[in-house]
C-alpha cells in the first residue's frame, strides 16, 4: 500500500485525544507509514502555556486560541506547499475541531479513545514530560468526545498494543 492510497495528497490528519493518550506515539508512527511530515502541537504552543500546563493549571479557550490557529495555519501552509501532514493536537472541544475544519481544507481526525485508569496509569509511568497525571481529570472533563455527526473521525481503542493500533488506523484510513 502506498501513501497515496491512505492519503490523498495534500491533507492532514490531526491526531486527538486527552493527554496521554498516545497521540504523539501513534502520530509518528502513522506518519512514517503515510509518507508525511510530523508535527507535534505541543512544539507549537506559546511559551507561557507550557509554563501554564507545567505548574499543573489547565488551560482555558484564550489560551489555547492562538496555539489552535498556529496549529490550523501550518497545516494549512503544508497542504498549499504539497505537502501532507500528521499534526498531533489534543482538539478537546467541538469548536475547535469545527475551527480546524473552516481552515484546512483537507482534512481528517483520528480520536485516541481510552479510559481514565489506563490513561493515568500511562502517565505515571512516563517521564520528563510537562504535563503531569495530575491534569488528566481536566483533560476528561474539558473533552467534548466526538459524535456520529463528526464523520470525519475515526475513533481508535488505546488500549491497543501499538503495532496493531497503527495497522487499524491506516486501515480505516484507506477505506475512506
Ligand atoms: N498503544 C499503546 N500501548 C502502550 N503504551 C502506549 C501506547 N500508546 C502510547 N503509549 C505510552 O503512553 C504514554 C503516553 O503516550 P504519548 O506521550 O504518545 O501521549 P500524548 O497523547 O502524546 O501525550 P501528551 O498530549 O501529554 O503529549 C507514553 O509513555 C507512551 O509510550
Ligand atoms: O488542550 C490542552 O488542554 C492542552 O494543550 C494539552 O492537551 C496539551 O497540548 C498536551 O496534550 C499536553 O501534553
Amino acid at each position: 500500500m502506498t501513501n497515496i492510497d491512505l492519503l490523498p495528497s495534500p491533507g492532514c490528519i490531526i491526531i486527538m485525544g486527552v493527554s496521554g493518550s498516545g497521540k504523539s506515539t501513534l502520530g509518528e508512527r502513522l506518519a512514517t507509514v503515510l509518507g508525511a511530515r510530523f508535527i507535534d502541537g505541543d512544539d507549537l504552543h506559546p511559551q507561557h502555556n507550557i509554563a501554564k500546563m507545567s505548574r499543573g493549571e489547565a488551560l482555558t479557550d484564550s489560551d489555547r486560541a492562538p496555539w489552535l490557529s498556529a496549529i490550523a495555519a501550518r497545516a494549512q501552509q503544508l497542504i498549499e506547499q504539497s505537502v501532507s501532514s500528521v499534526i498531533v493536537c489534543s482538539a478537546l472541544k467541538r469548536d475547535y475541531r469545527d475551527s480546524f475544519r473552516a481552515h484546512i481544507s483537507n482534512l481528517r481526525f483520528v480520536f485516541l479513545d481510552g479510559d481514565f485508569d489506563l490513561i493515568k496509569a500511562r502517565m505515571l509511568a512516563r517521564e520528563g514530560h510537562f504535563m503531569q497525571a495530575e491534569m488528566l481529570q481536566s483533560q476528561f472533563d474539558t473533552l467534548e468526545r466526538p459524535d456520529k455527526s463528526e464523520r470525519d473521525i475515526i475513533s481508535a481503542d488505546i488500549s491497543l498494543p501499538i503495532d496493531t493500533l497503527v495497522t487499524t488506523v491506516a486501515d480505516h484510513l484507506s477505506a475512506g
